[in-house]
């Protein structure tokens, strides 16, 4: 019998470490080392929606593509997205297979190239907010600002990156497919990078559009239209804290969506990090009342299921 649905987003930046460690067979490496926690959860019976991130993966696309302009045509960012799904969806599909294999489990895996309907009138066309690729100091960031034409931003005091447009996600135009799979056991890598961002005209036809969606509220949004029990979030720290970073830092082992909610209005979640994971657990718990959202590191996955680490989100009482 099934334990439920789970959809476990895993974030770009998790999967690159720091910059010694960006490179693809890096990448690859935090994947397997990451894929034994999923693999634990279907072990017990949950049907699992993989999806992730892609802010730096793609950003670096972009910049290869900067680079190699005099010698080949530039990849303009929709197919930025689509080639970091393809390649991160293959890191996973790759891993879960043989990480499946060895338990003797024997689940389908695959990986969906997913589109997410945005509305071409979104406000976040105006102004670039999404940090992707490299992390700079601000003189190197300012540098290509002005020679390449980019937009850039501080993130989250980690330093300064190349910004795009991030719009709403308003739609997972694959869900269907993603449903019916995941329903029948399949494992189902899906909507990374937050989907590649198309618009839908009034005949229905797609058109790819230049932006990428933030993968926390794009998950938010699959895990409420898949009727999810769980939307768990792996990222770079254990838990969640209030007064993150000061002498007043307190880790959270639980905490209600009112109680988030209030937290988020106070500032305590670093903005473009921190504060879209706790927004998107909020809206899918909007969304499915009873269910349960996770922010944890990837390797506390296990240990956080059986109440042993993270940070919980759902009906109850603080903690
Ligand atoms: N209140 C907070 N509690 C915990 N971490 C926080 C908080 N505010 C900001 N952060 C930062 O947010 C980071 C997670 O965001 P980010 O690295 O952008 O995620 P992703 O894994 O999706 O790429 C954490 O590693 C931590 O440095
Ligand atoms: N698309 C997206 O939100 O990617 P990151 O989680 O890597 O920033």
């Amino acid at each position: 019998m099934s334990a439920g649905l789970a959809v476990v987003a895993f974030g770009g930046n998790a999967l690159v470490r720091d910059p010694e460690h960006e490179s693809i067979p890096y990448q690859y490496e935090t994947v397997v080392r990451t894929v034994p926690a999923i693999v634990d959860m279907i072990a017990k019976g949950w049907d699992v929606v993989v999806t992730h991130g892609n802010g730096p993966q793609v950003g670096f696309i972009l910049r290869r593509s900067e680079l190699a302009a005099a010698e080949v045509a530039p990849v303009p960012l929709d197919y930025a997205v689509a080639d970091t799904q393809g390649a991160i969806g293959y890191m996973f599909v790759k891993a879960l297979s043989n990480e499946l294999a060895a338990r003797g489990l024997r689940r389908p895996v695959v990986s969906l190239v997913t589109q997410t309907v945005v509305d071409p009138a979104d406000p976040a066309f105006d102004r670039p907010a999404k940090p992707i690729g490299s992390f700079f100091d601000e003189e190197t960031a300012r540098r290509y600002a002005d020679e390449l034409g980019w937009t850039v931003a501080e993130d989250s005091g980690r330093g300064w990156r190349r910004t795009v447009a991030s719009p709403e996600p308003v739609e997972i135009v694959e869900l269907g497919t993603i449903r019916d799979l995941a329903g029948r056991g399949t494992v189902v890598v899906a909507g990374g990078g937050g989907g590649v961002a198309v618009a839908r005209d009034g005949d229905g036809r797609l058109t790819g559009v230049e932006a990428v969606i933030d993968k926390d509220r794009a998950a938010a949004l699959l895990a409420a239209e898949l009727g999810a029990d769980l939307l768990a979030i792996p990222t770079g720290v254990d838990r969640v804290a209030i007064h993150f970073g000061t002498p007043q830092e307190r880790w959270l082992d639980h905490l209600t969506p009112e109680t988030a909610a209030e937290y988020v209005a106070e500032g305590h979640f670093g903005e473009g990090s921190m504060r879209p994971k706790v927004e998107a657990i909020i809206d899918f718990l909007r969304a499915r009342p009873a269910a349960s959202g996770l922010i944890t590191a990837p390797h506390l996955l296990a240990d956080a299921l059986s109440g042993a680490a993270g940070t919980w989100i759902s009906k109850g009482d603080n903690a």
